[in-house]
């Protein structure tokens, strides 16, 4: 369904409460499916985290996670360990294109039986369950964090652990150390030097969690707060004192566009406090999910920005750097990309009434939203968000956005 947002002004104090992280949901679905004593609260509500449930609890021979990349992932190292049981793990039509050879090599070289169904090194494909016998393992680290984070979300059902050594520069690292503190909180212990990745083979002692909310949805909210009239605030929950959550360098990032964060208690507060504004140059190899918010926020402010580190957006939901110069252009932006690299130039004009394609990317069709508070905009396949934040288009609503469905 495609949804226009007029052009609205938003309410000068509103609050929002969002869904649980769909990252820390996913990894902790399936800690609890390995270990059922863990009590786990504000899990995200999100497609991708409903999918996981339903994964993990699946009896089928079939099971399809459709889009969600770490379900794929993480849902591949589970199904290695399940001694006898036999999965073919697809997805999307987007899915079969997202590569995943590095995962299989690697638990290949555990000891795992995995077969591709359709084409070599990637989705679907059959997972023979067995226990794996080995515990030492090289893999490249470039590409996905979610294969390192799925092989050490299975290493304590491991006999020793497991031994990863990270070869090349590592991406996405805030993943990586979110897995390994989830790994602890649960009292696994992980060791991580250099690029050697451990997990000890030590016993579990499970207890009551509770997911934060999640930090990439808030990006809209920050973006939003940045475009809006110096004094506007927007308070978001539950949010934590120490975040596992890498998203939360949104904090410094949009300090840049005049937004002071305060923690309180549970919750943080968004406010924009002036509006000086200067180019941006930011390396986003730990932040990926962000940079389609950014680079949004900053088309609106007229700002030029210099992305680097981007090179794993080509195999998100869709190439995300070909599908941000596409639709910017529509607008009137003036972008260049390179297959890791973002650069906007100051743009003079948005253009009204455009209608945004969305890419069956959720992050698209959030990250071209706040356009609404310069002029009327159009957003194709508006459903879209469900895949992290199904409530976005009705928390829109609740702070002023005017929406025709
Ligand atoms: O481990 C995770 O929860 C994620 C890791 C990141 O992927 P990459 O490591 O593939 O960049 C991120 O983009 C994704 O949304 C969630
Ligand atoms: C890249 C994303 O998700 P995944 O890789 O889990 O599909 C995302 O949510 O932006």
């Amino acid at each position: 369904m495609d949804i226009t947002l007029q052009q609205s002004t938003i309410k000068k104090q509103s609050s929002i409460e969002i869904t649980g992280s769909k990252s820390e949901s996913n990894r902790l679905l399936l800690l609890q499916a390995l270990f059922p004593e863990i009590e786990l609260k504000n899990v995200s509500n999100s497609d991708d985290s409903n999918l996981m449930t339903k994964a993990l609890s699946s009896k089928d021979r079939v099971v399809d996670i459709h889009h969600a990349g770490t379900a794929m992932r993480f849902l591949t190292a589970y199904f290695a360990v399940q001694e006898g049981r036999e999965t073919i793990l697809t997805g999307s039509k987007r899915m079969k294109e997202r590569p995943i050879k590095i995962l299989v090599d690697a638990l290949r070289a555990l000891g795992a039986e995995i077969d591709y169904v359709e084409n070599e090194g990637f989705p679907p494909i059959t997972i023979h369950g067995k226990r794996l016998s080995k515990n030492k393992v090289s893999l490249h680290a470039n590409v996905s964090s979610q294969y390192i984070s799925a092989l050490l979300l299975i290493a304590s059902k491991l006999e020793n652990g497991i031994e990863l050594t990270l070869v090349g520069e590592i991406t996405s690292v805030p993943y990586i150390k979110m897995t390994l503190s989830l790994l602890n909180e649960i009292g696994i212990e992980t060791s991580f030097k250099n690029n050697v990745i451990k997990v000890h083979p030590s016993k579990a002692q499970p207890k009551p969690l509770t997911v934060e909310s999640d930090w990439s949805s808030a990006s809209y909210f920050f973006s939003i707060v940045a475009i809006s009239d110096v004094g506007t605030e927007i308070t978001l929950s539950s949010y934590k004192e120490n975040s596992l959550q890498g998203d939360s360098c949104l904090v410094d990032i949009y300090k840049h566009f005049g937004v002071r964060t305060v923690s309180a208690e549970n919750s943080i507060l968004l406010k924009k406090e002036s509006s000086e504004i200067k180019p941006l140059v930011l390396d986003l190899k730990n932040a990926p999910d962000i940079a389609q918010t950014i680079v949004v926020t900053c088309f609106i402010l007229g700002v030029p920005c210099d992305l680097t580190g981007l090179h794993t957006l080509k195999i998100k939901e869709t190439d995300r750097l070909v599908a941000l110069k596409t639709e910017l252009e529509k607008l009137g932006g003036s972008v260049e990309i390179t297959d890791k690299s973002l650069h906007l130039k100051v743009s003079k004009e948005i253009k009204p009434m455009v209608s945004i394609a969305t890419y069956n990317d959720h992050r698209m069709a959030m990250a071209f939203a706040p356009v609404a508070m310069k002029h009327d905009v159009i957003i194709e396949d508006a459903g879209v968000v469900s895949k992290s934040y199904p409530t976005f288009w009705d928390d829109l609503e609740s702070i002023g956005f005017k929406i025709t469905k």
